[in-house]
């Protein structure tokens, strides 16, 4: 039997060892895509853990250094992410802890977090409710003592093309003028059960499925209230999408719609007014995409806060 005579014999650190290969510094190296469980509170309140993939990375400062310490890191997060919701101070604690784990190697950090907030949303008119997912991504850098933090989320809602909905009312306006003479008497009730049917209104304006892409830096050290923000978005827009929806919801829907007819620039420029007085956010980027059913592209449109 082979009898080593110290614990640590069969276990090289290899990755403490300089090495001839290692010649270069390296501008970020850790985990991603860990699996986790973190703790998150929106704003209102209500903690909730989910399932994140989250990234864990320090730079690398030594030419000659083989490599950093994973195990630091991971070890680092999970404890860190067992210990309460995400909070900016919190985050920036953790990466100020992977800098001291890796003293001498590294002077950057940086841990991203993605996941889904699922949240309730009731129906427009009927007494329903349904869930909608949001998509969360944090991403948080310390370079030295300059601690930056950011969390993207996406807005799913529809828009209906301005553009489109003139050129249909015109042709509604061409088949009146058709189907009614000038000189023809006009009958209310004839008029009224014309405008019920497909014959009467010929055209309909295209609309699009369409996504807004938030990027925030929050004001706070605390919990950020991403609902809050994702409430203001959804309110400017007018036209988020729905879960549960019965026809009374549909018909709402559809007169919300007809309400908020936007072009990717009308939908910029609503998310950039509700969100540039938001004092919860100290800087933002947005981007809207319609994934138009006019074109096989998207329409998109990119506006930052408004100083
Ligand atoms: N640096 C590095 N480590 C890797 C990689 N892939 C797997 N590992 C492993 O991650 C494990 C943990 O590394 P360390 O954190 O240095 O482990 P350790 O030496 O037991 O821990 P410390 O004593 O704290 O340094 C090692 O066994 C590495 O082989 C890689 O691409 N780079």
């Amino acid at each position: 039997m082979y009898i080593h005579d110290s614990p640590t014999r069969l276990l090289p650190d290899v990755a403490s060892q300089e090495h001839a290969l290692a010649i270069g510094t390296l501008d970020w190296v850790g985990m991603d895509g860990m699996e986790m469980p973190v703790a998150f509170d929106a704003g209102d309140g209500d903690v909730r853990s989910t399932g994140a993939r989250v990234g864990a990375f320090v730079n690398l400062t030594k030419p000659e250094a083989r490599g950093i310490h994973m195990s630091r890191l991971y070890l680092l997060v999970s404890e860190a992410l067992s210990s309460g919701p995400l909070t900016s101070a919190g985050i920036r604690a953790l990466l100020e802890s992977f800098l001291a784990s890796h003293d001498g190697l590294s002077d950057h950090a940086r841990l991203t977090v993605g996941f889904e907030h699922l949240v309730r949303r009731r129906s427009l008119r009927s007494d329903n409710s349904g869930w909608r997912a949001y998509p969360i991504t944090i991403d948080a850098t310390l370079t030295g003592s300059q601690f930056r933090i950011e969390i993207t989320t996406d807005v799913v809602y529809s828009s209906t093309c301005p553009a489109s909905a003139a050129l249909s009312r015109q042709l509604i306006q061409d088949n009146f003028a058709k189907t009614f003479a000038a000189d023809q008497p006009l009958d209310r009730e004839t008029i009224l059960a014309w405008l019920g049917t497909e014959q009467g209104i010929v055209a309909t304006p295209h609309a699009q499925r369409s996504t807004a892409t938030i990027r925030v830096r929050p004001a706070g050290d605390g919990v950020f209230p991403l609902i809050g923000m994702i409430d203001n978005v959804e309110a400017a827009l007018g036209t988020p999408v729905q879960t549960a929806v019965k026809r009374a919801d549909e018909q709402a829907f559809a007169l919300a719609n007809g309400q908020n007819l936007m072009f990717c620039e009308d939908a910029a420029r609503r998310i950039q007014k509700a969100l540039s007085s938001d004092p919860n956010i100290a800087d933002f980027h947005l981007r809207v995409a319609h994934h138009e059913s006019l074109h096989p592209h998207d329409a998109v449109a990119f506006a930052s806060k408004v100083r």
